[in-house]
């Protein structure tokens, strides 16, 4: 079996996160779902989820599915790192993505969201594709989508495909050559303690001589900015004029007007660069002439992330063979 479906920005302007169509349950529910693969629980706001803290979100309603079942006893909770937190009960029921159907999917009923979640109506809940290791269910920890799908793969891989400011895909089961160009760059992954972690081989700020050290990181797609060791981003700062570390925002911002250099990093013995334009991220507050960086310091939070900013720039396949590897191509 294969699946396919849309990643589509969620706000048309800016590229803060994607969300994909899924169904749960019979009849079946259709939800917008953050694919994050930098975590692995798929909740979903619920007939369980308190109102006021519902703002629009579509919900899953497990009593109206034929097919739901409680998984009696089990909870979950999960932290981000960007401190959004859920937690809530356990159902398994009927799940698809793109036409590719998993029987009995945990499906994480939220009980209770933090705020942001609440004020971000676009998202109806995320589906992790990380590894199962990371899944917050107690007392029995559940199987991600991507696992539980794997066995009906013809090729146990997942695609992600994401485009600057319109609706990208991910493919499950298949890898597409329509979608890259070149061959594709294939890098270790260290599975543990779940995320997908990989070594690039360094990178180069617009057009300077490239740096060959090598930044160990995560590729996350439910992660919109990239973060990186700070020698690195006050090396790409110092190439924006007016750029500064804005206390008050929390990271480097610059005027909207400014000339941003483009952002190479390597995988291998490839280059992958990111246009400058996807290198200003937003506006700091709505109309505002000073802009939040793309490019932002991994120091606060102990671990790089490669988010949506660069992984717009590639075409990246998810092996989730043994052992797992991550592939890297231009398109
Ligand atoms: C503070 C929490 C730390 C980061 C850690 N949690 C994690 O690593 C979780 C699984 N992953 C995340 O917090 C991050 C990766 C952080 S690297 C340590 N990825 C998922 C995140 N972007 C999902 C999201 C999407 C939209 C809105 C908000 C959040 C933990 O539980 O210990």
């Amino acid at each position: 079996d294969t699946g396919s479906a849309a990643a589509v920005p969620i706000d048309p302007r800016f590229d803060i996160a994607y969300v994909t169509p899924v169904t749960i349950g019979t009849p079946p529910q259709t939800l917008q779902l953050d694919f994050d693969t930098g975590s692995s629980d798929l909740w979903v706001f619920s007939s369980h989820t308190p109102t006021s803290q519902i703002r629009g979100q579509e919900i899953y309603t497990p009593d109206k599915s034929t097919t739901s079942k409680l998984l009696d006893g089990h909870t979950w909770s999960i932290t981000y790192g960007d401190g959004s937190a859920s937690r809530g009960n356990v159902y398994t029921d009927n799940f698809t993505v793109g036409g590719l159907a998993v029987a009995s999917q945990a499906i994480q009923c939220a009980q209770q969201v933090s705020s942001s979640f609440t004020t971000e109506e676009s998202i109806d809940g995320l589906l992790g594709l990380g590894f199962s290791t990371l899944n917050t269910v107690n007392p029995a920890s559940q199987l991600t989508f991507f696992d539980n799908a794997k066995s009906k793969l013809g090729s146990p891989v997942f695609t992600a495909d994401l485009k600057n400011k319109q609706a990208g895909t991910y493919d499950f089961g298949f890898i597409d050559k329509a979608k890259y160009t070149g061959e594709i760059t294939y890098v270790p992954v260290n599975p543990d303690p779940g995320y997908w972690t990989f070594t690039s081989s360094g990178y180069a700020v617009g057009s300077g001589n490239f740096s060959g050290s090598p930044i160990t990181g995560i590729a996350d797609t439910g992660t919109s900015l990239v973060y990186l060791p700070t020698a690195i981003v006050t090396a790409y700062y110092r190439q924006v004029q007016g750029a500064t570390n804005s206390r008050n925002y929390g990271g480097y911002v610059f005027p909207c007007s400014a000339t941003l250099p483009p952002f190479t990093f390597g995988v291998g013995e490839t280059k992958f660069t990111i246009p400058a334009s996807y290198m200003s991220y937003a506006p700091v507050t709505d109309g505002s002439s000073t802009c939040f960086g793309g490019l932002q310091s991994s120091s606060g939070i102990g671990v790089n992330i490669w988010g949506d900013v660069a992984l717009k720039a590639a075409f990246v396949v998810f092996n989730g063979a043994n052992p797992p590897t991550l592939g890297w191509a231009t398109k």
